[in-house]
């Protein structure tokens, strides 16, 4: 395809929970307009330390307008209001080295609903999928048998797939990261430039050349 987005998410950001369902959603238009999408697991917490950020809600500004903030992507995305979990924040790295063995073994529709459904679990049910007993019951509710939670929670601790988030977090960083969602997006001419946030799609289409009308799918979430 001529036109590429490489989403850079992580599951302790509910902005790049916003991204991924919008761009799942619009996965059809843009593929009719020769762009692929691409999901990165990143550790945000490496992303924060790399380019010299920190969270959001450690300043106190932001974390008081976060919450208007969020209140508003919750209904332009179509997802039920999110509660911040009480365990907030989690470390992430666990659940984000086994997203990478999962988009590594499994098609691509299996990694991206189990990914999805770290949000759905943290957000909508206030489930802690950084404890390993958490995340092993949301996969077997994903039909993985007993032997691929094993293989898939073993993968966490391996070297390859610490390497391997360690790798995509770098990229990003190397890309101008600061944050999550961050986005590297190829157009048509072969150009690329970096885009961060769920609230710059419209900038994205103008730099792809996609009709604003043909990916505003924003439908309610299956949840
Ligand atoms: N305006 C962005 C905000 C995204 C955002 O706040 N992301 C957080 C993680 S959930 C972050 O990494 N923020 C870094 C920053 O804003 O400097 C959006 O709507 O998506």
């Amino acid at each position: 395809m001529a036109g590429k987005i490489d989403a850079y998410i992580d599951c302790v950001s509910p902005y790049s929970y916003y991204a991924t369902l919008y761009l799942r959603r619009n996965r059809d238009a843009l593929r009719s307009h020769g762009v692929e999408v691409e999901l990165h697991p990143v550790f945000l917490g490496g992303i924060n330390v790399g380019s010299g950020n920190k969270p959001p809600w450690t300043l106190p500004a932001k974390a008081s307008y976060s919450k208007f903030d969020s209140e508003r992507a919750c209904k332009y995305f179509g997802v039920p209001q999110i509660k911040t979990p009480d365990f907030f924040p989690i470390l992430s790295i666990m659940p984000q080295r086994c997203m990478i063995y999962i988009k590594r073994h499994y098609p691509q529709e299996r990694y991206e609903t189990t990914f999805l459904s770290l949000w759905e679990w943290m957000y909508h049910k206030n489930i802690d999928i950084s404890k390993p007993e958490k995340l092993a019951e949301l996969l077997k509710s994903h039909n993985y048998s007993d032997q691929e939670i094993k293989d898939i929670l073993e993968s966490a601790k391996s070297p390859e797939y610490k390497e391997a988030l360690t790798a995509n977090t770098q990229k990003a960083l190397d890309q101008g990261a600061y944050g999550a969602p961050w986005f590297w997006v190829r157009n048509k001419e072969g150009k690329e430039e970096p885009f961060f946030g769920s609230d710059r799609f419209a900038f994205m289409w103008q730099y792809l050349g996609i009709p604003f009308q043909d990916v505003t799918i924003v439908e309610k979430a299956k949840l």
